[in-house]
């Protein structure tokens, strides 16, 4: 579902409303300030964020069919940890702002400049929306430094569902090499 194609959306409705709301107890419940459609399953450009990460707390942003149309030159690395990843951490080079067009809930649209943790946050999940991964962005020493993390994960992932993984770590390295900042 992570490296699947996700489709605009065109209807803005009850079912939508609801999925907004879910999307945020998920994103609560385990510790995020921010989730992409396609993290839960659903293959459909959306996200929500909160960078303060609790339900009460900052700001809760729903971007519905987002459009990044600019980036700063200048570009920060963060310990950036992914929902999708659970308990790993490593830094990830971004621009340090954005500019976004997008649609809220209701289907109204509107633009907005974000920098800081808003604009890493709105970064990693418009990524998801693409299908782009935060390994998928990590220089080659970095990727190497959570190799065993990776590996442990995709264990789990086998003893758990007795499937293979769908990619293995070593092929992330190849795809990695595929996707530069000209992809966003
Ligand atoms: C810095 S962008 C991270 C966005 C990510 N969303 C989806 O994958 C996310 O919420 N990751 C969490 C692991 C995260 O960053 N949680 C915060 C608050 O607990 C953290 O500082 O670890
Ligand atoms: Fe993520």
């Amino acid at each position: 579902m992570l490296r699947a194609r996700n489709k605009r959306i065109n209807t803005f409705d009850e079912n939508l409303k609801r999925l907004v709301q879910e999307m945020f107890d998920v994103m609560y419940k385990t510790d995020g300030i921010g989730l992409s459609a396609p993290q839960v399953g659903i293959n459909v450009h959306l996200m929500v964020f909160n960078p303060a990460g609790e339900r009460g707390e900052g700001e809760e942003i729903v971007l519905v069919n987002p459009v990044l149309y600019k980036a700063s030159k200048k570009t920060l690395f963060y310990d950036e940890g992914c929902l999708s990843f659970p308990g790993i951490y490593a830094d990830v080079e971004r621009p340090a702002s954005v500019k976004i067009d997008a649609r809220d809930i209701t289907g109204a649209k509107f633009k907005v400049s974000l920098s800081g943790l808003p604009a890493r946050v709105f970064q990693h999940e418009f990524d998801h929306l693409k299908g782009v991964l935060f390994i998928d962005r990590m220089t080659d020493d970095v990727l190497e430094s959570i190799q065993s993390q990776l590996q442990d994960l995709e264990k789990k992932y086998e003893s758990r569902t007795g499937l293979p993984t769908p990619e293995s770590v070593s092929n992330n390295q190849k795809r990695k090499a595929a996707v530069g900042f000209s992809q966003r």
